[in-house]
């Protein structure tokens, strides 16, 4: 646990300038995605609140319940899947909880509202829950004071309590964003194995991936042939572009994440973000290595790489609409320094009622991301823009609506420009 004086004593963040009168900020993310802030300071307790908290106000007004659960935990991997079970015993016994990102610790958790229990009720259920892990915890409660004033209440620090505030100006970036690098797009192959060298002990199967990994070179250039990569969401035609290309080039069809680490891909898809990029991440530096030994023979055609890890992971990581994705430039659509560049990398583009028309005749299975792109529209949406904001290379956009025998018509074409066939 923070104690009260070394949390009245952190300095704001400093990407967080225009909040420095705050003691702490709470970034909720609220239905509709976008964050809504909290501010929570040391106040005496005639304080006034002059801007009451939305959520909390209302729903501990009306007899409910509110807490909220950051963790605290110094090692990442473990902080991450600490997380990722609170969730899902939380998801299961009190409905969804709302991802909350503590600053300027930047610790990450949950909010829980219920708006059909006590607090005291509320406080006898999560206790036993989250007994093994309070050495990990910031758990605090929510309690209505007299003039409407909410007060966080931290388990533990005895009568200590904050006034908590709606913020009076909302970060201009979105509160993710500094920790997406690192956290969800990785910028070079040793943050990756990093991060799955550390997962050793909780995840047996990351020493498989790290020792195929081993055996990878590590700064692996292509050969003298055209090196061409297709993008695009899930039924967009990659699938049927490159068995085509495939043919049409001569050329080697290569995927990632590449089969030799594929069976594992299961049980990284169900890590939380941090583990499962690093997953993702790693093997294009394992295809990276196939595509250099390929392409000394013949050109080489790639089913997804770096730009839909990338894009995916952002879309993930940043809630809410489009406005909150990092800005154009940004070092998080920077193509890692150290991994092998296509010559081209064609990203197929479809209308969503066609993407759903083809995914309808199609019916395989899907992952969670794939099947959260058909229900998701912000989420479809932010994968499709950061696809386009991708640089060095970009994405090539190629209409994916005409007959299969157009596009690839048009994809050659792409070719003959972008590379010296
Ligand atoms: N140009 C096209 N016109 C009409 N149908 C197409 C076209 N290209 C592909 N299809 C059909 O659309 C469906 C999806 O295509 P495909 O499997 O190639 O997509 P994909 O991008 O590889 O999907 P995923 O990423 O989910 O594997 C298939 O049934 C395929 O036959
Ligand atoms: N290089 C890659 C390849 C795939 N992913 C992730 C992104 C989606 O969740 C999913 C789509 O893959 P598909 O079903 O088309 O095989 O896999 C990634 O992050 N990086």
């Amino acid at each position: 646990m923070q104690s009260q004086l070394a949390r009245a004593c952190v300095p704001m963040a400093a990407s967080y300038g225009r909040l420095l009168a705050t003691d702490s900020l709470l970034a909720v993310e609220a239905a509709d995605g976008d964050p809504l802030y909290l501010s929570c300071s040391p106040a005496s307790s005639d304080a006034l609140s002059r801007r009451p908290p939305p959520l909390l106000l209302p729903l501990l007004a009306a007899g409910g319940s509110a807490h909220s659960l950051t963790v605290s935990c110094p090692e990442r991997v473990p902080a991450a899947r600490l997380r990722a079970a609170l969730r899902r015993a939380l998801d299961a016994e009190e409905g969804r909880p709302l991802p909350l990102l503590s600053l300027p610790s930047r610790e990450r958790g949950f909010l829980l509202l219920q708006p059909r229990r006590s607090p005291a009720a509320q406080e006898r259920r999560l206790r036993p829950l989250l007994a093994p892990h309070l050495q990990h915890l910031r758990v605090c409660a929510y309690e209505l004071g007299s003039g409407s004033r909410v007060w966080q209440c931290p388990w533990g620090e005895g009568r200590a309590r904050w006034l908590v505030e709606k913020a009076v100006a909302a970060p201009e970036i979105h509160p993710s964003v500094p920790s997406l690098k690192g956290e969800a797009v990785f910028g070079c192959w040793k943050e990756a194995q990093g991060v799955l060298q550390e997962c050793i002990p909780f995840i047996p199967e990351a020493r498989g991936v790290l020792e195929l990994w081993d055996k990878c070179p590590k700064y692996p250039q292509k050969g003298n042939v055209p090196v061409i990569v297709v993008e695009g969401l899930d039924a967009t035609g990659k699938t049927t572009l490159t068995q085509s290309l495939k043919e049409s080039l001569r050329a080697v069809l290569l995927k990632s994440p590449p089969a030799c680490i594929s069976q594992w891909r299961k049980i990284f898809d169900n890590e939380p973000t941090l583990i499962r990029r690093a997953f993702y991440a790693l093997g294009n530096y394992i295809v990276a290595s196939e595509i250099a030994a390929e392409s000394t023979k013949s050109p080489v055609v790639v089913d997804r790489y770096w730009h839909s890890t990338a894009a995916y992971a952002i879309a993930t990581e940043i809630s809410g609409g489009l406005h909150n994705l990092p800005v154009r430039n940004h070092e998080v659509y920077q193509w890692p320094e150290d991994l092998l560049k296509p010559d081209l990398v064609v990203l197929l583009t479809l209308s969503q009622e066609e993407r759903v028309r083809r995914l309808q005749s199609r019916g395989i299975e899907k992952t969670k991301e794939e099947a959260e792109l058909e229900m998701n529209v912000p989420f479809r949406e932010k994968v499709e823009e950061l696809y386009k904001r991708m640089e060095n290379p970009r994405c090539v956009a190629v209409d994916a609506s005409p007959p299969r025998e157009a596009v690839i018509e048009n994809v050659l074409h792409l070719i003959k420009d972008h590379c010296l066939i």
